[in-house]
């Protein structure tokens, strides 16, 4: 089986070197599948992720509610919290800015997913903490889409018992439904 951390080291490094000058269309069938109410949960990009927003965007003209994961800690399970603007958005850890710890907490519909890594068959690599895997499990009806440039792509990750796959894949690229 693939050593999930030195892959996570090598794709992390194709990241931050890689060709990053792309946006991310939104495709019709995300803006069909928005109502006015529904929960969208995005996320703030650290470092060299792919920036979620024209995603968040489009949820907040069609009358979604955004929320934001919240985290103390790699042990505590995450939570989304309500986004209320960006200048309430507070500094947590491992760098993110998030909402405040007594923000209305959401069950979302929609998880607008950060990745390490992905595959065409929807299996993801995350940051190694479970913060997804759980968010996965304790939401199992949500629409699960990762986010991720194109670069990012890597052929045949190997699923563990617990991973949840991703319904589709957003990259600056294209759009992957596997
Ligand atoms: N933008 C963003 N927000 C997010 C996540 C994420 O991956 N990206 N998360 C995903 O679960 C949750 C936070 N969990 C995290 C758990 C571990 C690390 C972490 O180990 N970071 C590395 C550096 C990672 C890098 O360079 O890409 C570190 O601090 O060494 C980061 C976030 C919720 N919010
Ligand atoms: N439903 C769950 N409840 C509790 N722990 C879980 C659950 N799912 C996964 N985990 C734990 O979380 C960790 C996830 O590690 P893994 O390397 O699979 O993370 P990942 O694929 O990078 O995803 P994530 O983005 O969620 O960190 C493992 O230690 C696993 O045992």
């Amino acid at each position: 089986m693939t050593d999930k951390r030195a892959l996570r080291a090598r794709m992390r490094g194709l990241r931050d070197d890689g060709d990053r000058s792309g946006t991310l269309a939104v495709p019709s069938v995300f803006h069909e599948r928005l109502a006015p109410g529904l929960v969208v949960a995005s996320y703030i990009p650290i470092g060299s992720e792919a920036d979620p927003a024209p995603f968040a965007d489009a949820a907040t003209v069609a009358g979604c509610i955004i929320a934001l994961p919240h985290v103390v800690d790699r042990a505590s399970p995450m939570r989304f919290l309500r986004q209320v603007g960006t200048s309430a958005l507070q500094p947590g850890p491992f760098g993110l800015r998030q909402p405040a710890a007594d923000a209305a907490e959401l069950a979302p519909d929609i998880i607008l997913t950060p990745l390490v890594a992905f595959d065409r068959r929807g299996n993801r690599l995350g940051q190694g903490a479970g913060h997804y895997d759980r968010a996965f499990a304790a939401h199992p009806a949500a629409w699960r889409i990762g986010i991720a440039w194109a670069i990012q792509e890597h052929d045949g990750l190997t699923p563990d018992p617990w991973d949840m796959p991703l319904h589709a894949i957003a990259t600056d690229k294209e759009w992957i439904t596997p």
